[in-house]
């Protein structure tokens, strides 16, 4: 299989840089006429997957949201995945893992081993047990031509004291941005993104201007999940602002936003592509 940078690149220029969530949120059900239980999230995941496979570019189901069933849950998580597999559409799984050791490598066979049902195109994991805690996920990443989306600068108010803390010579957010962009190079070939990517909240502001963090996030060739559109209130022009000279890296990202127009697939699909145009002018 083509590493994973290549096929992310790929569907962006075909569907452009929307990446869209599943979650399932109990209101969000409710909206949708749907009951709170296990046949309402099969519903609506099942009509997410009909309007946004083979209109975006990656498609990004929240596991939380499908766990807090149990077992049956993690089921229709399983059966999504494969949906959009079987539609062609690259799955990015919001785990946020992060564990050490035979745990971390567990976690990883979980997410990106070939034979697994929870197998995700790519998946999104934390670094705070330490950047290389996560190495069992980024060598069976490489093996398999999967990817890695290691959390930076995250869109939630509370994350900024940790993140934006200094430790030795730069921020936390930074060494993380440099160390995937080392990830990045070790995997080398000419492709304009790596298979490493980093998530930074459309909604952090100035921050990476003021942490300087600009041209090495343009160096490390990372694309950029940049969660926080809609909902959290970012917009086209924020994240213009927001990413600078980086913003070619951004895969803006939704999730409610685009979800509250179900259950319509048609109006899904119409949210789609109204969230497709106001983020078109990003692309360089
Ligand atoms: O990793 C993520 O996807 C993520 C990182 C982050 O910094 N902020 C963030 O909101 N997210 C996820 O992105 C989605 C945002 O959903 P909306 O606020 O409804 O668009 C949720 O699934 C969050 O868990």
């Amino acid at each position: 299989m083509a590493p994973f940078g290549v096929r992310l690149q790929e569907a962006v220029d075909r569907h452009g840089p929307l990446c869209v969530g599943i979650d399932p949120h109990p209101e969000l059900l409710r909206s949708w006429d749907l009951c709170d239980d296990i046949r309402g999230l099969r519903a609506f995941a099942e009509a997410a997957v009909e309007a946004f496979s083979g209109n975006v570019a990656v498609v990004k189901p929240q596991s939380a949201f499908f766990e807090r069933f149990g077992s049956d849950g993690v089921e229709v998580l399983e059966d999504t995945l494969a949906a959009l597999k079987e539609e062609g559409t690259l799955s990015l799984l919001d785990v946020k893992r992060g564990d050490i050791g035979s745990t971390m490598q567990a976690y990883a066979t979980a997410y990106l081993g070939d034979c697994s049902p929870l197998a995700a195109d790519a998946v999104t994991l934390s670094p705070y047990l330490g950047f290389e805690s996560l190495r069992p996920a980024y060598d069976l990443a490489a093996q398999h031509g999967r990817g890695v989306f290691v959390l930076s600068l995250t869109s939630n108010p509370e994350a900024r004291s940790l993140q934006h803390a200094q430790a030795e010579r730069q921020s936390i957010a930074g060494a993380v941005i440099e160390s995937v962009g080392g990830l990045n190079a070790d995997e080398g070939g000419d492709a304009r993104w790596g298979s490493f990517g980093v998530v930074i909240g459309a909604t952090v502001g100035d921050a990476l201007h003021h942490l300087r963090l600009i041209e090495p996030l343009v160096a490390s060739r990372a694309p950029v999940l940049a969660p926080g559109m809609g909902a959290q209130g970012a917009t086209a022009e924020s994240i213009r602002r927001t990413f600078g000279d980086a913003v070619g890296q951004v895969l803006p990202t939704t999730s409610r936003a685009v979800l509250s127009a179900g259950p319509s697939v048609r109006r899904l699909r119409d949210a789609v592509l109204q969230a497709q145009e106001d983020v078109a002018g990003l692309r360089p």
